[in-house]
């Protein structure tokens, strides 16, 4: 984007994921953007950009490793100027991001709840002795086998239709989505229940949109403005702060929460074994602008509990 607002002939790029969800999240950026701003649909394009996290499908995400699998290719568009803008899930972007770079734009938060998806039962309480589970993340598996030791983790990668068919071949039981994904998708329905916090903590950043952006690029800067959601950025500020915190790497099962009371901020956090063996929890109170100080006071006071090597045991 060459000029200050963009326009049919020189749009503002939104570079995203293809994936169904990460579409959505993409076109729905735009809409904010295009009602702020009173512009029509054709000033903006939506570059989909290949990643190498989703062309690998037959691998687990611990076997594939590194850092920003499905980032990267992304980041690199928005540093070479290929696109304006990129939409993320918050919950999948790494604690900092590359030099020149900064997301400090998010839209309203999503519903942050875990959906128990399962064609025959109701909630994880409801799931027979031994049943299969399928679930890819190490938080939801860490979280379900401290919860239920009996049941059998199986990995479940892939989109919801792919999961769904899954479960329709027998494949497992039951798995778990994000509510915020479901709803973004129209697709609810396929949610038995929603999994409470206080049952199961969601993922930091979990139903969260971030977009990110050149950090020279002011008249970006000055676009996102109108759609920036402040509540959301309190929220990710204090919950983001006690991942950092704790080092956080995709293999480290961690879940934590904000929510805001009136002036105040409540975080919950946790960490866990991989195999659920064990589980520690804590939570702070206090002023909305000192999020990040306590995000990063739980995160110390959890290590400090965990003791060297909590995270070491396998899954
Ligand atoms: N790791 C994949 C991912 N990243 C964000 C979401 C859902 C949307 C969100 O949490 O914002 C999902 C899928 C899922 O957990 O069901």
């Amino acid at each position: 984007m060459k000029n200050a607002r963009p326009t049919p002939a020189s749009p503002l790029r939104i570079g995203t994921r293809g994936s169904p969800l990460a579409l959505a999240q993409a076109f729905e950026t735009r809409d904010r953007l295009a009602a702020a701003h009173g512009l029509s649909e054709d000033c903006f394009e939506i570059v989909v950009i290949k990643v190498t996290g989703d062309q690998i499908q037959d691998k687990s995400l611990k076997e594939i490793g590194g850092k920003g699998l499905f980032t990267r290719e992304i980041e690199e568009a928005l540093l070479e100027g290929a696109i304006d803008i990129a939409v993320h899930s918050m919950k999948d972007m790494p604690v900092e991001q590359p030099a020149g770079l900064i997301i400090d734009c998010y839209l309203p938060r999503e519903d942050v709840r875990d959906a128990f998806v399962s064609l025959r039962y109701k909630s994880i309480n409801d799931l027979p002795q031994g049943a299969v589970v399928g679930s890819s993340s190490l938080r939801r598996r860490a979280q379900l086998a401290n919860r239920r030791p009996d049941l059998k983790l199986v990995e479940f990668r892939g989109n919801v239709q792919t999961r769904l068919k899954k479960l329709d071949d027998n494949v497992a039981e039951a798995t778990f989505l994000a509510m915020a994904g479901l709803s973004r998708l129209g697709r609810t329905e396929v949610a038995q229940s929603a999994i409470a916090p206080e049952e199961m903590l969601p993922a930091v950043a979990q139903g969260a949109i971030g977009v990110e952006r050149r950090l020279e690029d002011a008249a970006v800067d000055a676009l996102l403005a109108p759609i920036r959601d402040l509540p959301t950025a309190q929220r990710l500020s204090a919950e983001r702060a006690f991942l950092a915190e704790l080092d956080g790497s995709c293999e480290t099962p961690i879940a934590g929460l904000a929510l805001l009371e009136g002036e105040n901020l409540w975080l919950r956090g946790e960490i866990l074994r991989p195999d659920g063996s064990s589980v520690l929890r804590g939570e702070r109170r206090g002023p909305i602008a000192a999020g990040a100080d306590m995000g990063r006071d739980l995160a110390r006071d959890l290590l400090t509990r965990a003791g060297p090597g909590f995270f070491d045991f396998k899954a």
